[in-house]
């Protein structure tokens, strides 16, 4: 019960750290868009693309002329989406793929459809996510956030790395963008908490931890792709507290604080996706990969997320329980 209020208090600490510098930021002038060039030669895949900090990527990259693969286990949604941002930016600039990433076999299926189009792909924006979600388990028995929020992308992002490493060069490099969270600060380093096969103490301690796991897996893919000098960059996106249906499922003290105080304290969708639309699509980062960024800059990452022996222990872990080969980067 104490473990349990502990963990919770810390990530809600992270939390009120983090909209306290928003705020500062906020009576300092706020946030602004970051100015990309037009990139219409590429074609991006935007997990949970269905709402929140993910719709405002996808509308934010077709915007700069990107062909938009909408990757979502909402279909009616997803289709509306599709709708609006091929309105705005043209035919041939959205396209809805179903994608639960709470089913294995759906990320599989997933890769196939999207191998069908013959489409190239630049850009994996590796957004979706759950908290607090009380659906129970995936459908392969994971804890949720570890199976939606990290092994699912774990799984997705190696199937989908033959597409990348054949669409990137040198000089005009593919990523994988990963959205993480300031949480992953008061994630549990621990290989056994990080996959849910030790309980963690509470739900939010379970999202703190998956979001660890992804700054872990993310690290090693760009260690790896360098190695091997692969033409794909992998970087971590922090996007801020932001005002989405993420909270939907939160205590009513944190749901009130959004409601009433969400204008002032948290970022809108669209400025939580500019970290996300900046990693995709800014010239400054070509080539560059193993940063965690936040606000379009370069922010620090929990040191345990560098730690290359927990890296490869929770690597090893997650291709046992997903099946992922990741043939391509040598493993
Ligand atoms: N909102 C915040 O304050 C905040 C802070 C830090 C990090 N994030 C991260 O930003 C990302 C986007 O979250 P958001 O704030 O837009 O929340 P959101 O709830 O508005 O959007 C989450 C998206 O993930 C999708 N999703 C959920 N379960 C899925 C599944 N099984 N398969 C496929 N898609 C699924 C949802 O349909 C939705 O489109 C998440 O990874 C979240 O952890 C958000």
């Amino acid at each position: 019960m104490l473990a349990a209020l502990w963990a919770a208090l810390r990530v809600y600490a992270v939390g009120v750290a983090v909209t306290m510098v928003q705020l500062l930021r906020r009576l300092r002038g706020g946030f602004r868009p970051p100015e990309l060039p037009l990139q219409a030669d590429r074609v991006a895949i935007v997990t949970g693309a269905t709402r929140g900090v993910g719709l405002s990527t996808a509308c934010q990259l077709a915007r700069l002329g990107m062909r938009v693969i909408v990757a979502g286990n909402d279909e009616h949604r997803g289709h509306e989406v599709v709708a609006r941002i091929q309105e705005e930016s043209g035919p041939e600039s959205a396209h809805f793929l179903f994608l639960d990433l709470a089913s294995l076999s759906s990320v599989r299926s997933f890769v196939r459809n999207f191998e069908a189009t013959a489409l190239p792909l630049h850009l994996l924006i590796n957004n979706a996510g759950v908290m607090l979600d009380p659906s129970g388990n995936t459908k392969d028995g994971f804890e949720r956030h570890v199976g939606v929020n990290f092994l699912g992308h774990f799984l997705l992002t190696s199937l989908l790395l033959p597409a990348l490493r054949a669409s990137g060069h040198q000089g005009r490099k593919s990523r994988v963008i990963t959205v993480c969270s300031s949480t992953h600060w008061v994630g549990q380093a621990d290989v056994a908490r990080l996959l849910g096969q030790s309980p963690a103490p509470c739900a939010l301690a379970a999202y703190a931890g998956s979001k660890l796991a992804l700054a872990l897996f993310s690290l090693r893919l760009q260690r790896l792709l360098s190695a091997l000098g692969d033409p794909v960059t992998a970087n971590i996106v922090d996007p801020g507290v932001v005002d989405t249906a993420l909270f939907a499922h939160a205590g009513w003290g944190t749901r009130a604080v959004q409601r009433f105080l969400g204008w002032l304290l948290f970022k809108t969708p669209d400025e939580g996706a500019w970290t996300s639309v900046y990693a995709a699509a800014s010239p400054k980062l070509e080539g560059i990969g193993g940063r965690y960024l936040r606000d379009e800059a370069e922010a620090e990452v929990l040191g345990a997320a560098r730690d290359l022996e927990l890296q490869g222990h929770l690597w090893a872990e997650s291709c046992r329980l997903t099946g992922a080969a990741w043939v391509a980067v040598g493993e």
